[in-house]
């Protein structure tokens, strides 16, 4: 391969150089297309209805931000990369992003089409139980909003306990850092993926009967944090997410040590572990 800090011959010998490199992108992906084909078997993904790997996409996100370098800005090279797997992801199994926009329409569409593309539709509804609940009634949909929704939103978790209700399975974006882009913290939701779902965090819908300051610093010892809380008819629910080795039992345990104790516990979801980027480092 030609050594790229070598002195330029001339614009035209440089832009064949571009041309050749488009072209081996361009063949790159096509035959990452082919692979995907044969990937499709392999997963049975028209079964499930689902191709969203969430693990394997948090990991192949990672080395991506931990090569690089050069000029090009990581923002780049990350939104190029959520594209190509986000539109992989719809080729084996088309899928829609519905988005709640209750918080205004731009930050959601930017987060959307920065993690998974133009090909894949985008539906915006009016608050996250729409959102949860458009999921709920299509196949392989995945739905998005903001973390923090305000306690205007109401106990929104709850929506998805039970068994068939949709589930968290990822929070987004990936890479956290500042100035990201598409920085919005959003939850993607989707249809249980039961096996093919990553729990390096776990999040629980969790009823206490009151509150106490303790009990936040309870979960933080088990090196979790409480995301979201409100009033529920005199109780206090709240979405807590821990680290997937801590049983729920530990969980409840440790708020009702904190004198808060638990009346519900209920697993809605889980997701790969947080990653930041500062410095030109993951951690
Ligand atoms: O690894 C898989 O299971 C794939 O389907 C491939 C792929 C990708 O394009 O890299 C696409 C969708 C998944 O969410 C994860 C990764």
């Amino acid at each position: 391969m030609p050594d790229p800090k070598a002195a330029p011959v001339d614009l035209a010998a440089l832009r064949g150089e571009i041309d050749r490199l488009d072209a081996e992108m361009h063949a790159l992906l096509l035959e990452r297309g082919e692979i995907i084909e044969r990937l499709i078997a392999v997963k049975k993904t028209s079964e499930s209805g689902s191709a969203f790997r969430p693990g394997r996409e948090s990991a192949v996100m990672r080395a991506i931000a931990e090569r690089h370098r050069g000029i090009l800005p990581l923002d780049t090279v990350e939104s190029i990369w959520r594209v190509i797997i986000g539109t992989f992801t719809w080729v084996q199994a088309p899928y829609a992003v519905h988005a709640d926009v209750s918080g205004g329409d731009a930050p959601m569409r930017d987060s959307a089409r920065f993690h998974f593309g133009f090909t894949v539709p985008y539906v915006p509804h009016e608050s996250a139980r729409d959102v949860i609940a458009a999921v709920a009634a299509a196949r392989g949909d995945l739905g998005i909003f903001r973390i923090d929704q305000g306690a205007s939103a109401g106990p929104w978790w709850r929506d998805l306990a039970g068994a068939s209700a949709p589930k968290i399975i990822a929070r987004l974006p990936f890479i956290e850092r500042p100035g990201h882009p598409a920085g919005t913290p959003v939850y993607v939701v989707s249809k249980p993926l039961a096996d093919a779902a990553v729990r390096e965090e776990v999040l629980f819908a969790v009823r206490v009967e009151r509150w106490r300051d303790a009990a936040a610093e309870a979960v933080s010892t088990l090196g979790g944090e409480i995301v979201c809380t409100t009033g529920l008819a005199g109780e206090l629910s709240a979405l807590v997410a821990v680290p997937g080795a801590v049983e729920p039992r530990d969980l409840v345990a440790a708020l009702d040590a904190s004198r808060a104790p638990v009346s519900e516990i209920v697993e809605v979801g889980s997701h790969a572990a947080r990653m930041r980027f500062a410095d030109g480092a993951i951690s």
